[in-house]
């Protein structure tokens, strides 16, 4: 049953807080040795993707003798055996630490160590991911994409830097944005809702919809960066503390199975899935569409990426038609909680719409 939240006071609901501390601020990169200290943490492993290992660097000359090592594997989707060589390097430098500088590839790596080795993390967001607010893991193997919640993995300590995003590429920057707005929309439909999510939620997508058109004008506008981080925080927690559905499955399906790009994969669902659930889940849309100045909420979406030169079309980020049967299939088995059931034909022609690139279903 859907939670009559939005009902105000009149709904029934659970609400959990998670033990986290945020560190917000530009410079704050600095305060990352403070950080470590207040964990306890005397050697941590540095992990990054190769593009960032020169961040990675120079975190670990700020760092000196608490930073163990650098390990520069981290890449989307996170593979086990990427995950192995991590837990085996974290081992082998006696790390009691792990600190991820990057974007949710990295910090899903920490996350794959931690919850083989219960090592505490350290998070420093460069993206709008927002899987630093999260106790989400995932792992992909033989082609396939699991993925759990356990609180093993949710990073102890993040540190928002918005300086570390100036150098986020612009197209990059509306993608990773607009997949930080999917976790606050699908988090004011979940079955197991609160109204202090749903306020982070609108407060998170009307922040990053202020954000991404300013980034878009001026990529080193500092106080755009900084709002697009306050956005990704507040729709990470939402992602963290309540459900995921319908859209969040496609994209798992989609990125784990067929290995298309996350972010963008995100921008270009989002409008479908919302459309497919519209019906089911009208309070969730009103507020959407509110926190976007629009009327209708999966059109809202479609237009703030289309406004931002995202990719709107499947076909065009690396999805084969001939696919798209089989997304379906996969899409359909183990669904997650959705305010609409799955419906093969319905879902068949969301994955159509998706990958022509045409605007939602009214
Ligand atoms: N578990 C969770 O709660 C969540 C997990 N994820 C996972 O995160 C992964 C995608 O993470 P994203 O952040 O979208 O991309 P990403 O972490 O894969 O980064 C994409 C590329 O941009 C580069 N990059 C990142 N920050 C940069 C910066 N500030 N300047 C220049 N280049 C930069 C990276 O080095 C990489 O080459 C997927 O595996 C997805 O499943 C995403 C959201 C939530
Ligand atoms: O799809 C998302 O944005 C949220 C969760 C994940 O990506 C799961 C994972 O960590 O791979």
């Amino acid at each position: 049953m859907m939670a009559d939240h939005h009902m105000g006071g009149l709904g029934h609901f659970t609400f959990v807080s998670q033990p986290q501390r945020v560190a917000f601020g530009a410079g704050m990169l600095a305060r990352t040795g403070a950080e470590l200290d207040a964990m306890g943490a005397r050697r941590a492993i540095l992990l990054c993707t190769p593009q960032q290992r020169a961040q990675a660097e120079q975190l670990a000359d700020l760092l000196g003798s608490r930073a163990a090592g650098i390990f520069d594997g981290a890449v989307m989707h996170v593979p086990l055996a990427t995950a192995q060589d991590a837990r085996r390097f974290a081992a082998q430098h006696g790390a009691d630490c792990a600190v991820a500088i990057g974007g949710g590839s990295t910090i899903g790596l920490g996350k794959a160590i931690a919850l083989d080795s219960g090592l505490p993390v350290l998070a420093i967001p460069t993206t709008y991911a927002g899987s630093e607010m999260t106790p989400i893991y995932g792992l992909t193997d033989n082609g396939l994409k699991r993925t759990g919640r356990d609180l093993r993995v949710l990073p102890r300590t993040v540190i928002y830097d918005p300086e570390l995003t100036l150098a986020l590429p612009v197209g990059m920057s509306v993608v990773s944005g607009i997949n930080a707005i999917a976790h606050a929309a699908e988090g004011l439909y979940a079955a197991d809702g609160n109204p202090v999510m749903s306020l982070l939620a609108e407060e998170g997508i009307a922040a990053l919809a202020r954000a991404l058109p300013a980034i878009r004008l001026d990529a080193r506008d500092l106080r755009a960066r900084a709002d697009a981080l306050y956005g990704t925080w507040l729709c990470g927690k939402v992602l963290g503390s309540v459900g995921m559905g319908l859209h969040h499955k496609l994209c798992h399906t989609l990125g784990g199975s067929f290995n298309l790009p996350h972010a963008e994969t995100h921008t270009i669902v989002l409008p479908h899935a919302l459309a497919y659930n519209s019906a089911a889940a009208q309070p969730a849309m009103r507020r959407i569409a509110r926190a976007l100045q629009g009327d209708n909420a999966a059109m809202a979406v479609y237009r703030l990426a289309q406004s931002n030169g995202a990719p709107l079309a499947l076909k065009d980020i690396g999805m084969q038609a001939a696919d798209l049967d089989r997304a379906c299939a996969i899409t359909m088995q183990d669904e997650y909680p959705n305010p609409r059931p799955l419906q093969a034909k319905a879902l068949r022609q969301l994955l159509q719409d998706a990958f022509d690139g045409a605007p939602p279903a009214p």
